[in-house]
């Protein structure tokens, strides 16, 4: 389980100083696919950054699975983040690395077995649908399959999170909705909590069981997707959400795109 109490973020800078985030209390459970959404300049990068420590609270307490990462020392806090996966919107793979050195990667950093470390890379790149372009480099690959390089590289420490910023938004929606449904299969087959955050209300729509709004660095609405998307109280909610309440748009059927051949998106 993940608690974010009374977190908030505030940036100091001689341009400025900018509350990013402000007393912003979440629980997210564990195996739950948990959305943030929000317009940009919400805060939505600074939350997740957050979880996992990238960025630390200005105040307030971040527990992971009973621990509050914001007490731990520096050494306690790197090995609790093996525990957390994170994705990204531009990858950030290694581009002198082929798929399969980039997958190993933090293996090598945790300095695991040869052929463990092969074991794994193997079982995780079936896993992504990219065990055929395991000798590739990142160049030689489209949006979506490098992305499914680094959501493999992501679970390669085994983690019981995974931390998604924006992981579609720069994808075509056929891509895209691949990725989610790839993400939505780790969810159920490995267990794994997944957080993300988008702009993108159909994407909350697509895999989420759960969303919080977040505006102007506030939770201004939190709740199961079906019922915020049936029935939103806050104006900001409303706005966001336009004409795609549940009511009037039913989003497309999950397994629409489960057949598509994974390795060639
Ligand atoms: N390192 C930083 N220094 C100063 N201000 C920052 C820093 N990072 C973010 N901010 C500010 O904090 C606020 C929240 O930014 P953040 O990137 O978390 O929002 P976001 O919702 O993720 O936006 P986007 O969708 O555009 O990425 C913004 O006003 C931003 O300018």
């Amino acid at each position: 389980m993940i608690q974010l109490k009374n977190v908030s973020k505030l940036y100091e800078s001689k341009e400025g100083n900018v509350l990013a985030l402000k007393n912003i209390n979440l629980t997210i459970n564990k195996g739950d696919i948990y959305g943030i959404m929000g317009l940009s300049g919400a805060g939505k990068s600074t939350l997740i950054r957050c979880i996992n420590l990238l960025e630390s609270p200005t105040n307030g307490e971040v527990w992971v699975d009973g621990v509050d990462l914001t007490k731990l020392s520096h050494n306690l806090l790197r090995q609790s983040r093996r525990n957390m996966g994170m994705i990204f919107q531009n990858y950030h793979l290694l581009t002198s690395r082929n798929v399969e050195k980039n997958v190993a990667y933090p293996l090598e950093l945790n300095n695991v077995k040869k052929h463990e470390i092969n074991e794994r890379v193997e079982q995780l790149l079936q896993l992504v649908g990219l065990w055929e372009k395991r000798k590739h480099y990142p160049s030689q690959l489209s949006g979506g399959q490098r992305q499914r390089v680094a959501i493999a590289r992501a679970l390669a420490t085994n983690p019981q999170v995974l931390l998604s910023d924006e992981a579609t938004s720069a994808l075509d929606p056929i891509t895209s909705r691949s990725i989610l449904n790839l993400l939505q299969e780790i969810n159920e087959k490995l267990n794994i909590t997944v957080v993300l955050i988008t702009h993108q209300m159909e994407v909350i729509e697509q895999i989420c069981k759960k969303v919080a709004v977040l505006k102007d660095g506030e939770v201004v609405e939190e709740g199961s997707v079906h019922q915020v998307f049936k029935t939103p109280q806050h104006p900001y909610t409303k706005l966001l959400l336009g004409n795609k309440g549940l009511e009037k748009h039913q989003p497309i059927p999950l397994d629409l795109f489960r057949n598509v051949k994974a390795g060639g998106l």
